[in-house]
């Protein structure tokens, strides 16, 4: 359909309001260009604690940076939140779009009951305060993506407030992990816009309405963040938690989870300083960097005698800095308004049931309690609990996206302590992943694979060294099982307690001088001693048996 050029005030010149049924015109994947696989394993996780905090700038001690973050999390429904229309990721442009997405006259919003669920879900998760009626406002604003001119959302008063979000901070090291909690100042239900797609090429803008009105959940959290690093772990936990409730895939490189910055800094003491706002970060790496960036941008501002202004800014991730997006404007006027055509939105509790009230008609907040799965923190404490792990080790199982899946894969198929399928996991199943930047899904070792692994290290068939050998071939994904390598490569453990023997002897003629250090004092040159002994019998000799025969022989 040929649809007039309009002329808008931003940036681009011209923008034609183009509607297509095809997807060869769109820019498709991400805007910035970036595979997506790329991004995902950007996003999915913070694979390792974060380090963006760039070095303090002279005088910066003076100076407090103050981060409030405002997240959107697309609904997981099939619907969306007003309409019958479905959501669905990458489908062909404006093939998901009804006559009220599209702001036709005369159509009306239908309240879609999973998405007040999923808020309802979401803010008691959150130690949210879940308000019993809660109301809808128009937000005026002209965008090409917003036929409407206005989105519904839940301004005067949303369905929950004043909640937490407690999350894991550490600094360089996991070890070194402590907890923080932000206070959430409110969740409201409200619609997505459409998308603007920018083809340079023509010096034109389409635009693609599958995403408007999808249902949102915008978490706005009070300013009681300092840090990119801070911010990145308050995402990541919101993530976990949103995921594990079901209520959005979360998932940033898909734009299910989007988050804008806002950032100001202050001398301790005085109050807050003017806030910019970073909008629309697609990855927990680019927000932690932006985050810092903004913070050191507006010191050397102030402290080079400049002020900073309240604006919108983006950020540009190949040039690593954040760039204002709009004309300075202001504070915008978006003319918020009651929505009238949705009634206040009534929930319930056990107490306030209305007596006979059909049960599908209405929502029950305490039956939506009853609900709940586990949330990441009780999943944590129970891994703690049960196997005995550190917390630390808790949150690295967590953080990796279908990494617990795999531990407890493994913990139901070994006989080997969960302590030691804690440390292969994550020692040397992790770290051979993040050697390769794979992903756990693509990981040549299944659980069983290494299960029968631990299972040969527990009943002392072969050494840990030669445990490390067979994985390291596992891991060429070659289909030969544990055991078939070891008795391929003859890696058993040497049962001929004789033969053992003589190869201490052997060692220890062959090496006097460490004999002689040992004989002299120094207990540690026996660890040297059992090493060299190992490596003669080729990683095949119990490092306690040796250490046995060795001290024996050398009466220590
Ligand atoms: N001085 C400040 N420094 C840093 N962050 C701040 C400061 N003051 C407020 N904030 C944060 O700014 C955010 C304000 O979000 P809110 O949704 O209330 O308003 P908004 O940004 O004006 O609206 P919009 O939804 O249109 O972006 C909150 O996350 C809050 O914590
Ligand atoms: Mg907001
Ligand atoms: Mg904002």
């Amino acid at each position: 359909m040929a649809a007039p050029m309009l002329r808008w005030g931003f940036p681009r010149k011209r923008w034609a309001l183009t509607w297509v049924d095809g997807d060869s015109r769109h820019r498709r994947g991400t805007p910035t260009g970036l595979t997506s696989k790329w991004m995902r394993r950007q996003s999915s996780v913070t694979q390792q604690p974060l380090h963006t905090a760039q070095k303090p700038s002279e005088g910066e001690h003076k100076w407090k940076a103050v981060v409030g973050l405002e997240i959107h999390a697309q609904i997981s429904s099939n619907s969306k939140l007003f309409s019958g229309s479905q959501v669905r990721f990458a489908a062909p442009p404006n093939s998901l779009v009804s006559f009220f997405d599209a702001s036709l006259p005369g159509t009306l919003p239908v309240l879609n009951r999973r998405c007040v669920e999923a808020a309802v879900m979401t803010g008691l998760a959150l130690n949210c305060y879940i308000n019993k009626k809660s109301l809808f406002d128009r937000k005026h604003y002209f965008y090409a993506d917003l036929p409407a001119g206005y989105q519904i959302t839940q301004q005067r008063l949303p369905i929950a407030a004043n909640g937490s979000l407690t999350f894991g901070v550490c600094v360089k090291k996991w070890s070194s992990m402590t907890t923080k909690t932000v206070r959430i100042k409110q969740i409201q239900l409200e619609q997505d816009s459409g998308k603007s797609l920018h083809d340079d090429l023509r010096s034109q803008t389409l635009v693609d309405l599958n995403r408007a009105g999808v249902g949102l959940l915008e978490v706005v959290l009070e300013p009681d963040l300092s840090c990119g690093e801070e911010a990145a772990m308050a995402i990541r936990e919101l993530q976990l938690i949103l995921q594990a409730l079901g209520t959005s895939q979360a998932n940033m490189s898909e734009g299910q989870l989007r988050v804008d910055a806002n950032i100001s800094v202050h001398h301790p003491g005085e109050p807050l300083g003017i806030r910019t706002e970073v909008k629309n970060l697609n990855s927990i790496r680019f927000l932690a960097k932006a985050i810092d960036y903004e913070i050191q941008r507006q010191i050397s501002e102030l402290e080079n005698g400049g002020k900073i202004v309240n604006e919108t800014r983006s950020f540009d991730y190949k040039l690593g800095c954040t760039v204002p997006m709009r004309d300075k404007e202001g504070k915008q006027d978006y003319r918020f308004m009651p929505e009238p055509n949705l009634p206040p939105l009534v929930l319930y509790d056990t107490s306030s049931l209305p007596a006979g009230v059909d049960s599908q008609q209405v929502i029950n907040i305490d039956q939506i309690r009853d609900t709940l799965p586990e949330l990441p923190s009780v999943t944590r404490e129970r891994l703690v609990q049960q196997y005995g792990m550190l917390p630390e080790h808790s949150f690295m199982l967590l953080n990796e996206v279908g990494l617990l899946e795999f531990f407890q894969n493994v913990i139901k198929e070994t006989r080997a302590e969960p302590k030691k399928v804690t440390s292969w996991v994550l020692n040397i199943f992790l770290g051979y992943l993040k050697h390769q930047n794979l992903a756990v899904s693509e990981s040549p070792v299944t659980p069983s694979t290494l299960a029968e692994l631990l299972d040969l290290l527990h009943s002392k068939t072969i050494s840990s060294a030669a445990a490390k050998q067979v994985f390291e071939q596992l891991w060429k994904g070659e289909g030969k099982t544990a055991a078939q390598i070891v008795s391929e490569q003859r890696l058993e453990l040497m049962q001929d307690q004789e033969a053992l023997e003589r190869l201490c002897q052997s060692t220890m003629e062959g090496h006097p001088q460490v004999v002689m250090d040992l004989k002299k004092g120094n207990t540690r040159a026996i660890n040297k001693l059992i090493g060299l002994v190992r490596k003669a019998s080729l990683n095949r000799a119990d490092p306690t048996v040796i250490k046995e025969i060795l001290e024996k022989k050398l009466s220590l």
